[in-house]
């Protein structure tokens, strides 16, 4: 007697601030992007189950309706009812897969403490999903991965946190790990105070998401950010009119360029954190000498916040202006590099080798949390 069985693809998912990234690993990309938020109810329904929860973009159609819970903020599991519901919709609702039959990756939030939240992703993986077995990874390193390289320093800006992280064949350099309070939400929020002087209408969830819109259309990034503007001004281009979702228009002129310019010169907002570029040198700089040439020359752009147009010119000439001379500078800049953490996992998970990474449910529930490497 013959039996077939399709191979069962693994299943991964890249939980972040913004937005939550899952597919089936012999996927290109996620075939889902769920946004960080959970939604209840404000009012009480005597038909409402203690199950009665909304998630991600569902939230978002009618914010008012719901009390908004983040179960990711600023890259740390903070909510963890929440986080249970999001991957519940994620498991049932978006991918139609039983968690029991899937060995999954899961990219873990940027900032997590490491033991504290493994463990905890092991008891709601194996727990409350029944999951057969787990391979938990750090973004940083699948990221780098994602691009076929093991050593490099990983810029990271994504919703909540930038994160700067020197790794060496395939481990992270701990002493080089940089993390700043300063990327997407930070640019719209820059961009919804300069705006709401003319509208109030922008200090609203829907007037916010608007300008996000905006933003990630319409921003960019300059080679030389003052030469720039005076061929703009000579052009006399710099005005660009935008449609938003509720029909208005907005104009908008040289904030298009000074808001992600606030990477690059952090004084313009409040000089809360060093500039990108003297970020990664310190990053650089605070590993071994040996290793240094190969990080300047394996600096990879990863997150949703580096795809302003521009952003990789942009850091190859500041980072020429810093590496010592006669290193060799190359930035490498993927495609859709929000999706960057989740693509390396994927690659990861199609390995010959991805068993042997994975804790099963049955070694955990034997060895307990010593089983995490
Ligand atoms: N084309 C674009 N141009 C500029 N910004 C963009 C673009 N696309 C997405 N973003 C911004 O990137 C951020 C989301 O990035 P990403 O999905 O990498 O974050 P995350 O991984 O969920 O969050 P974090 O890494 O902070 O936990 C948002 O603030 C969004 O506005």
């Amino acid at each position: 007697m013959s039996c077939f069985e399709e191979e069962v693809s693994p299943v991964v998912i890249d939980y972040g601030t913004y937005s939550i990234k899952a597919g089936l690993a012999n996927q290109t990309e996620p075939s889902v992007e769920v946004r960080n938020l959970v939604g209840k109810s404000k009012r009480i329904n005597i038909f409402a189950t203690e199950g009665d929860v909304y998630v991600g973009n569902e939230v978002l159609k009618c914010a008012s309706r719901f009390k908004i819970i983040q179960p990711i903020q600023n890259g740390i599991i903070v909510n963890e009812p929440s986080f249970d519901a999001i991957t519940d919709h994620i498991f049932w609702k978006e991918l139609n897969v039983y968690s029991s039959a899937q060995p999954v990756v899961v990219i873990k939030p940027s900032q997590s403490p490491l033991e504290e939240k493994e463990e905890f992703l092991c008891n709601t993986f194996f727990g409350n999903f029944d999951v057969p077995s787990l391979s938990i990874r750090d973004s940083a390193i699948t990221a780098l991965f994602s691009v076929g390289r093991t050593t490099g320093v990983i810029v990271d800006s994504g919703h909540a946190i930038t994160k700067i992280v020197a790794i060496y064949e395939g481990k992270v350099i701990p002493e080089s790990t940089i993390i700043v309070p300063l990327a997407g939400d930070h640019l719209t929020e820059h961009m919804v105070r300069i705006l709401s002087g003319e509208d109030s209408y922008y200090e609203t969830r829907a007037g916010k998401e608007a300008i996000r819109t905006m933003k990630e259309k319409a921003c960019f990034l300059a080679e030389d950010y003052d030469q720039e503007f005076q061929n703009r001004l000579k052009e006399k281009n710099l005005m660009e009119t935008f449609e938003l979702p509720d029909g208005q228009s907005i104009s908008v002129t040289e904030e298009i360029a000074q808001c992600p310019e606030l990477l690059f010169n952090p004084s313009l907002l409040d000089g809360r954190c060093k500039a990108l570029q003297y970020l990664i040198e310190d990053c650089i700089m605070a590993c071994n000498e040996e290793v240094r040439d190969a990080l300047w020359y394996n600096i990879v752009l990863s997150g949703g916040n580096s795809m302003f147009e521009g952003f990789g010119e942009r850091v190859y000439s500041e980072i020429k202006k810093l590496a010592p001379e006669g290193t060799k500078v190359r930035i490498i800049c993927g495609g859709r590099r929000e999706y960057q953490p989740w693509k390396g996992g994927s690659i990861l998970a199609k390995l010959s080798s991805f068993s042997q990474a994975c804790i099963t449910k049955q070694a955990y529930y034997e060895s307990g949390s010593s089983i995490i490497d």
